[in-house]
């Protein structure tokens, strides 16, 4: 399979606080992998230098066999934050919040509303587009979140911790979709979760990190 990431010796810091000390990681075309560690660890760290968000210390990051940088197509990575539940608390559609992540796209308004049913059927949310953002469920919502990232024609799924804050049959529903996801479409998925329990016959790997180190967990 392709490499989709591939990390060597990645240090970062801020300031003088070092977080990352020496990361390595490699990622496959179709790799679902959880990453796991305490609070402060730098798991959102290392996704905002996945991202291209922040920019390494020293050591590098390859995206599809070229530094990431600035020939990177980051259409093609997709993030979705942590649910916070006082964004977007203004007056937008499900089909305006979706219809963001075709932004900068030329289509015609068919093919525009033709993408916005697919990416929202692939979250089960049919017949959501006239719905309030603001006024649905706290898992309804991540719902949304990942099918603006999905619209994209995404290969690269990244989600900080996707099920902060929503409830447990919710959370099911949710793991179930990433499932699906990752299982039909074969979209590689990066995913910071405390709920190992919830996921762990689905994932490829578990990644914890501790003391600015990335170990693979064994089983
Ligand atoms: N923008 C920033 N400026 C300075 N320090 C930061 C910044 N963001 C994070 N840190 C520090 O870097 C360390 C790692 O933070 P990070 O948010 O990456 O951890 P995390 O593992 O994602 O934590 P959590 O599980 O609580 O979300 C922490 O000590 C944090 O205080």
């Amino acid at each position: 399979m392709k490499e989709i990431y591939r990390v060597r010796d990645l240090r970062f810091s801020y300031g003088k606080n070092e977080v990352l000390k020496g990361v390595n990681l490699s990622v496959k075309q179709g790799d679902f992998l959880a990453f796991i560690g305490a609070n402060g660890s730098g798991k959102s760290t290392l996704i905002k230098l996945l991202l291209g968000i922040e920019k390494p210390t020293s050591g590098t990051i390859d995206y599809d066999g070229k530094p990431l940088g600035k020939d990177t197509d980051f259409s093609r990575i997709s993030y979705v934050p942590q649910l916070m539940v006082a964004s977007y608390d203004f007056p937008i559609t499900v089909n305006e919040l979706v219809d963001l992540g075709l932004y900068g796209e030329k289509l015609t308004a068919d093919e525009r509303e033709r993408r916005i049913d697919d990416a929202l059927s692939l979250v089960d949310l049919e017949g959501f587009h006239d719905r309030l953002y603001g006024a649905l469920s706290g898992g309804q919502r991540q719902r949304v979140l990942i099918a603006k990232a999905l619209i994209s024609m995404t290969d690269v799924l990244i989600l900080d911790e996707p099920t902060t804050g929503i409830d447990f049959k919710a959370r099911e529903e949710l793991f179930h979709i990433l499932r699906h996801l990752h299982d039909i479409h074969g979209i590689t998925i990066l995913m910071i979760t405390h709920e190992l329990h919830l996921v762990e016959d689905m994932i490829d790997g578990v990644y914890v990190l501790e003391d600015g180190v990335l170990e693979k967990r064994r089983d």
